[in-house]
């Protein structure tokens, strides 16, 4: 192949990859600080990385669609606005959560303000993989969906899970945390446990990494756990949530995840704790809440699930029925419409097209 004729190719094949073509990920990275102190005192969390995104894509960010930062989900906490956290699991559902963080024509109204943080949580191995449990998710894995969903969502903060075994060493934690960071395009990484993680979280936070960690019901220990099972119902369990609680504040966590604990000991933290408190199954007098997206659209509402699951929709039952629609028409041959879905050819082409085929015979 000449040098000319590769141009034309390399020209050809751009010229082709428009609106089907992934979006460029932003390859600028968010500078973080190096101690908690600084943390809390730094600006560079305040500006927007910029991402690209795919031609089909939502308009681009408005001025009221700043990207959100470890200090604007502290001071929702102090300014008693509830804070939001869903997951994202990959570009559709980073989408869906950026479509919601719109403007909307009403400028009081209370999701104006979107989806505060973005996590790609590890429930992802069983809803998006159909894994058994979390535990069975690679880091690899988890990457690869992190990168997903970061060219998806552009206001939330990026919040993802170091999957299981990933951290059992503090050299672990450090060195796959970076990764997250790096090759996943995530701001922040979560963890989950108590307070055995003190050195991690200690590390982590004061390198630049921030740490949302994980308490309660700790999905990755289901076995040691037996089971998805309710924390800190007896008095020696509720001892126990709070001072793996207090350990990971004072170690520079910058907000703590609480699943499934009685709704009074989730209150009861929440109003003694400096960070925010997210919960998931801890009551309503947390700091702010988080489900997985895929069961609060009910994409898998034939299961039962957590007793803490509220069901926005019933998107399995939308999905069945909008596939079914699908085989009737196909197979009535009502789908497609020559007219409406099909490519037209104007009459002169077509006769030529014919003249040619009966000359060639
Ligand atoms: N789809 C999905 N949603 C989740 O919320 C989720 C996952 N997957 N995978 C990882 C963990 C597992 N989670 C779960 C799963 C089940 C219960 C559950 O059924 N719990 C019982 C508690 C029984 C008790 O101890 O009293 C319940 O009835 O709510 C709780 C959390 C939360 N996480
Ligand atoms: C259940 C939520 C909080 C989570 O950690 C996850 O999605 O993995």
């Amino acid at each position: 192949m000449s040098t000319g004729s590769v141009a034309r190719s390399i020209r050809s094949a751009l010229r082709h990859s428009t609106a089907w073509s992934s979006p460029i990920a932003s390859t600028s990275r968010l500078t973080l600080p190096s101690s908690p102190a600084q943390l809390s005192s730094c600006t560079c969390f305040q500006s927007a990385p910029k991402r690209y995104s795919s031609h089909y894509s939502a308009k681009p960010a408005g001025p009221s669609r700043k990207k959100r930062t470890i200090l604007d989900i502290q001071s929702l906490k102090r300014k008693k606005i509830p804070i939001t956290v869903l997951t994202a699991h990959d570009y559709p559902s980073a989408r869906f959560i950026e479509a919601s963080s719109a403007p909307s024509s009403d400028p009081n109204a209370s999701h104006r303000r979107g989806i505060d943080i973005a996590l790609v949580g590890d429930s992802l191995a069983m809803v998006a993989c159909g894994y058994t449990s979390t535990t069975s998710l690679t880091l690899d894995e988890m990457l690869y969906h992190c990168r997903s969903v970061a060219r998806g969502c552009q206001t939330s903060l990026l919040l993802a899970d170091l999957p299981f075994g990933t951290y059992h060493s503090t050299e672990d934690g450090v060195k796959n945390a970076v990764r997250m960071i790096q090759e996943g395009n995530m701001d922040a990484i979560k963890l989950e446990g108590g307070k055995e993680l003190v050195p991690l979280v200690e590390r982590l936070t004061s390198r630049g990494i921030p740490v949302m960690s994980h308490i309660g019901l700790t999905p990755q220990r289901q076995a040691a756990l037996s089971g998805f099972r309710v924390q800190g119902k007896t008095v020696a369990g509720a001892l126990k949530v709070w001072e793996d609680a207090q350990a990971l504040q004072a170690a520079g966590a910058f907000a703590l995840l609480i699943e499934a604990i009685p709704s009074r000991l989730g209150r009861w933290m929440s109003e003694r704790l400096e960070i925010p408190t997210i919960g998931i199954g801890a009551g309503a007098g947390a700091d702010g809440q988080v489900l997985v997206q895929l069961d609060m659209l009910g994409v898998n509402s034939l299961e039962r699930g957590p007793k803490f699951l509220k069901r926005f929709e019933d998107v399995e039952r939308k999905a069945t029925g909008a596939i079914e629609e699908y085989i009737k028409e196909v197979r009535e041959g009502s789908f497609p419409h020559d007219e409406t879905h099909g490519y037209p050819i104007e009459d002169q082409e077509w006769e030529g097209f014919l003249e040619a085929v009966e000359q060639q015979k």
